[in-house]
């Protein structure tokens, strides 16, 4: 019998300690992490907003907004697929549309976080969090709506910021006792943050790597020597491949041609190999005789 997504999802995190999560913002960029030998995916919220939608991570985007993402990448890749739900959009039936609309489109886990419906991104500043009791009721609306017990219901809790560390450490407790999987402690300063969390808690325990924001970029030892389960890095692809782009932009316009930029970017032969473009055309050279020209 195949595994569903969320029992591979389970099985990963089992077997990796931690387990690395990358974000992969699109399908074939799911497809490149695939084939460098990673073992989960990651949709950010952040990522949906900014490169589908191009707007700023503050709870603009939908359900359906991230759902097209969400199919695409799991279209493409057989990979386990973490999604950023923000907070769930909305009351108890909302959260569990949510949750069963996920299933359906083969994601593996969802987080789900404690900050109010006009959230912000969990590295700002003046984020306001919801009560602790709301919040378990949010985990419980996604528990309560799973159809395959296998899928991981992750709580993610942004108090460290407001309320300190014991605050939060007693939040997740409390969002465990409701049904969560596992807890992405958002935003904490040290390694003795997560090693409070970990040794607090008997779930996985994610430490979110993202760049230029409020947690160090801890390597994968420091993070399994503070007892962390999942390593997050849910746009380090995407900010390398705009400033990518941005500089072959701004040198198409100073310069006039780009051949400066050539190594900055992949090329059709590679693309190619990731995409198993010469097995397509094989086949198509295969299957139709008239599609041959020799
Ligand atoms: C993980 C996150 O929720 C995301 O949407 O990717 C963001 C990441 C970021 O803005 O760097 C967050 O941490 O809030
Ligand atoms: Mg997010």
């Amino acid at each position: 019998m195949t595994l569903s997504a969320g029992a591979r999802f389970r099985q990963a995190i089992a077997q990796h300690k931690p387990l690395q999560v990358v974000g992969a913002i699109n399908a074939y960029c799911a497809m490149m992490a695939e084939q460098s030998g990673h073992q989960a995916l990651y949709l950010s919220g952040a990522g949906v907003a900014n490169a589908s939608y191009g707007l700023p991570d503050l709870g603009m985007t939908c359900l359906e907004d991230v759902l097209i993402d969400a199919r695409r990448i799991t279209s493409a890749s057989a990979l386990p697929l973490l999604v950023d739900i923000d907070t769930g959009w909305g009351g108890a039936f909302n959260i569990a549309r949510t949750i069963t609309e996920m299933e359906r489109a083969g994601v593996a886990a969802v987080h789900i976080e404690d900050q109010v419906q006009q959230k912000r991104c969990g590295h700002r500043p003046n984020k306001q969090i919801v009560s602790q009791s709301e919040m378990v009721d949010r985990i419980k609306a996604a528990v309560d709506a799973r159809n395959d017990d296998q899928f991981f219901v992750m709580a993610r809790t942004d108090a460290f910021a407001q309320q300190g560390l014991d605050a939060a450490i007693e939040r997740a407790q409390a969002c465990v006792e409701g049904g969560a999987d596992g807890i992405f402690a958002e935003a904490v300063h040290t390694l003795e943050d997560y090693q409070a969390f970990t040794e607090a808690l008997n779930v996985p325990v994610l430490a979110n790597m993202t760049e230029f924001g409020q947690t160090p970029l801890f390597s994968l030892e420091e993070l399994s020597s503070a007892g962390v389960g999942i390593a997050l890095y849910p746009l380090s692809a995407f900010r390398a491949m705009n400033a990518a782009a941005l500089s072959v932009y701004q040198t198409l316009k100073q310069v006039g041609d780009q051949r400066s930029q050539l190594d900055k970017m992949q090329t059709r032969e590679e693309l190619y190999h990731f995409l198993s473009y010469h097995s397509y055309e094989q086949h198509l050279d295969a299957l139709f005789e008239s599609q041959r020209t020799e």
